[in-house]
């Protein structure tokens, strides 16, 4: 299944965004991924699919420059990413994510500028106006002031992406971004993916809910270590791939 879209893929990679080549991952001696190979471009949401320890975290930790690779290449429009780049943002599990910390929306927004403020790590007006329109092209305008432990799932989550769009990133890498939130925020939160990926970003996330993966994602990597495919979701997704990818 996934023979002919690597081989597609492979001679034209320089026409993709992300190209990852042979990506592996080693925690000492726990091979937590293997020969990963994938390309994708921005425009397109990919749910990252597979049992737990399949390497999913991993992975968008890989691409965010979180965790070192011990092997092959990520590269980002034609260049190989080494560490850290302002190009991706990394949104942790929940669980990772300290809610007690005392910061307000905003500020949380804020840091997102962080990396790119000037040599006086002063906040300029331009900053500021970046931070406004990232609130407002979240809805948070309302609740900046609030402390991001008051805020529901679903705006918990809207901080984040906030924080990621004033960051201008136009990688996002969300580990079970859809977990714990109820239908409502879960069909709002598609929306906004949806309305990020169009225009011009990368979504990449990993996925647990095999009935709203098709809908929710145009594209899949099925993965298990290594890859068992990478495609079309509507394609992908099916009971045989996904017995394949889960016993594997
Ligand atoms: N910091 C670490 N040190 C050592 N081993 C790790 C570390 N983080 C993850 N692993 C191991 O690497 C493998 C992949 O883990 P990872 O968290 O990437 O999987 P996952 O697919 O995201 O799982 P889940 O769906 O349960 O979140 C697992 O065997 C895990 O135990």
């Amino acid at each position: 299944m996934e023979a002919s879209e690597h081989t597609c893929c492979a001679h034209h990679s320089h026409h993709h965004d992300l190209v990852i080549t042979d990506l592996c991952v080693l925690y000492r001696k726990i091979t937590a991924l293997k020969d990963i190979s994938f390309n994708t471009s921005c425009g397109n949401r990919v749910a990252l699919v597979g049992p737990n320890g399949a390497g999913k975290s991993t992975l968008l930790k890989a691409i965010a420059g979180l965790v070192p690779k011990s092997s092959g290449h990520i590269r980002w429009r034609g260049t190989q990413i080494k560490k850290w780049s302002r190009e991706f943002a990394y949104l942790p599990q929940r669980e990772e994510v300290d809610w007690d910390f005392p910061v307000t929306v905003r500020g949380l927004v804020e840091m997102g500028r962080y990396p790119q403020l000037g040599m006086w790590k002063r906040f300029s007006k331009k900053d500021a106006a970046t931070v406004d329109q990232a609130l407002q092209a979240l809805d948070l305008t309302e609740l900046q002031n609030r402390q991001i432990k008051e805020l529901s799932g679903g705006q918990q989550q809207r901080a984040f992406l906030a924080r990621a769009i004033a960051q201008e990133a136009h990688v996002l890498l969300l580990d079970e971004p859809f977990t714990g939130l109820d239908r409502t925020s879960s069909e709002a939160l598609g929306k906004l993916l949806n309305q990020l990926a169009q225009e011009g970003r990368l979504i990449i996330a990993s996925h647990h809910d095999m009935s709203t993966v098709k809908n929710l994602f145009n594209k899949v990597l099925l993965v298990n270590q290594s890859s068992c495919g990478f495609g079309n979701s509507d394609e992908l997704i099916t009971e045989e791939n996904l017995a394949a990818t889960f016993t594997h």
